[in-house]
C-alpha cells in the first residue's frame, strides 16, 4: 500500500447564510495515497466541488469549516493544513503543493493577459527566479503538447482544448504533488476529453503529480483512469473502494443506481443495463434524518429512516456507509 498523502478527519464544511447553513460537506473522512487516481463521483449538487475546495483550504465565506480537520505530507511531515491562515494556504500549499485545475478551466484564463504573465504572477507569489520559472513553463508547455512560443500569446488566440492544457501546464510548473481536477472535460468534445487524459495521466507518470483528485458526474470518463472512487451523495460519502470493485459489485444501492444510470463497457454493466434512480436529491439545508438516501431507496428499512450509518469498511479496500452491510439492520 502507497502511504498516506492527505488525511481528512470528520469534515464539516457549511456554507452559512444569514439564518440557514448548507451542510454542503457533512462529516467526510478519508485519506488520499501518493501515486494514487481518485475519482469522486456524485449527482450535481452534492459537495463534490465543495470537496474540493476543503481538499484544498480555499475556504471563503459564506463557507465555513465547522468541525474537522486536514493533514497533509509536507517535507516528510504531517501538517494540520485546516489550522494555516489564508495567506500561509496561499505561501506554502497553492501552487507547491496543491493545484486545481477549477471547472471552467478553459475560460480561467484572462483574454487579454498574455500567459507568460501568469508565469511571472507566480514566481512573484512564491519569491522565485521569473527567467527560471519561465523555462520550465516553456518546457511544461511541451509536454503537454503545446508549443512554449505560445506562452507570448493571448489565450483567445487558442482553441479551447489548448486553453485547457495551457492552464494545466501552468497549474503544474512547480510540480504540486496533489492535482484536484473539477468537471476538467464536460465542457471540451470528445477528442479534446482524450488528449486531456493522456496529459493528465503523463504527468503523472513523469512524476511532474503524485496524486490526482478528479471530480465529475462522467463515470464512462472517470473509470478510464481512476484507482479509487468516492461517491458522495448529499454531502456524505457512501462509499468509497476500488475503480474495479466498483465496476464489478457496487455495494450502495445509490452507486448502484449511479452506476447502472450509464452503460461503460465492462461485461458485469453491460448485463445489468440501464435503469434510473427515481426522485431528486435533498435539500442541504434540512436534509432527511437517518440516512439521507432512505426517501429514494428501494431497500429503506426503519433503521434508515432513524440513524445514521457509519462508513465502515466491509471488505478489503471497500467503505460503505448503508444498513444493509451492518449488524444493526432490523
Ligand atoms: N456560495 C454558496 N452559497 C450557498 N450554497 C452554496 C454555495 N455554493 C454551493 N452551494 C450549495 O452547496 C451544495 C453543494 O454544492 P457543490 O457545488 O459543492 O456541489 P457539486 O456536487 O460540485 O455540484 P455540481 O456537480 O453541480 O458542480 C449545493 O446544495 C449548492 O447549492
Amino acid at each position: 500500500m502507497n502511504e498516506v498523502l492527505m488525511r481528512i478527519e470528520n469534515a464539516k464544511a457549511y456554507y452559512k447564510l444569514e439564518k440557514v447553513s448548507v451542510r454542503a460537506v457533512d462529516g467526510v473522512s478519508f485519506e488520499i495515497f501518493e501515486d494514487e487516481v481518485i475519482g469522486v463521483v456524485g449527482e450535481s449538487g452534492c459537495g463534490k466541488t465543495t470537496l474540493s475546495n476543503l481538499i484544498s483550504m480555499n475556504i471563503l465565506k459564506p463557507l465555513t469549516l465547522v468541525e474537522g480537520k486536514v493533514f497533509m505530507k509536507i517535507d516528510g511531515k504531517f501538517e494540520e493544513i485546516s489550522s494555516m491562515s489564508r495567506e500561509e494556504v496561499k505561501k506554502k500549499l497553492w501552487g507547491k503543493e496543491i493545484t486545481i485545475v477549477p471547472q471552467s478551466a478553459m475560460n480561467a484564463l484572462m483574454p487579454t493577459i498574455r500567459m507568460a504573465k501568469y508565469v511571472e504572477h507566480l514566481a512573484q507569489s512564491h519569491e522565485l527566479n521569473g527567467k527560471e520559472l519561465l523555462q520550465k513553463a516553456e518546457k511544461r508547455f511541451e509536454e503537454v503538447g503545446l508549443n512554449p512560443l505560445w506562452l507570448k500569446r493571448y489565450p483567445f488566440e487558442l482553441s479551447g482544448g489548448m486553453r485547457q492544457r495551457a492552464v494545466i501546464a501552468i497549474a503544474t510548473i512547480l510540480n504540486p504533488k496533489l492535482l484536484i481536477a473539477d468537471e476538467p472535460t464536460s465542457a471540451l468534445d470528445v477528442v479534446n476529453q482524450k488528449v486531456f487524459l493522456k496529459v493528465l495521466m503523463q504527468l503523472k507518470r513523469m512524476g511532474v503529480v503524485r496524486s490526482i483528485i478528479f471530480i465529475t458526474h462522467d463515470i464512462a470518463t472517470v473509470r478510464q483512469i481512476a484507482d479509487r472512487i468516492i461517491v458522495m451523495y448529499a454531502g456524505k460519502i457512501v462509499e468509497i473502494s476500488t475503480m474495479e470493485k466498483i465496476l464489478q459489485r457496487p455495494l450502495h444501492p445509490y452507486t448502484k443506481g449511479l452506476f447502472n444510470s450509464v452503460l461503460t463497457p465492462e461485461p458485469e454493466v453491460r448485463r445489468r443495463g440501464i435503469s434510473v434512480i427515481p426522485g431528486t436529491p435533498p435539500n442541504l439545508i434540512n436534509p432527511p434524518s437517518g440516512c439521507r438516501f432512505h426517501p429514494r431507496c428501494p431497500h429503506v428499512m426503519e433503521v434508515c429512516k432513524e440513524r445514521e450509518p457509519e462508513l465502515r469498511e466491509v471488505e478489503e479496500g471497500s467503505k460503505v456507509a448503508c444498513f444493509l452491510y451492518s449488524e444493526e439492520r432490523t
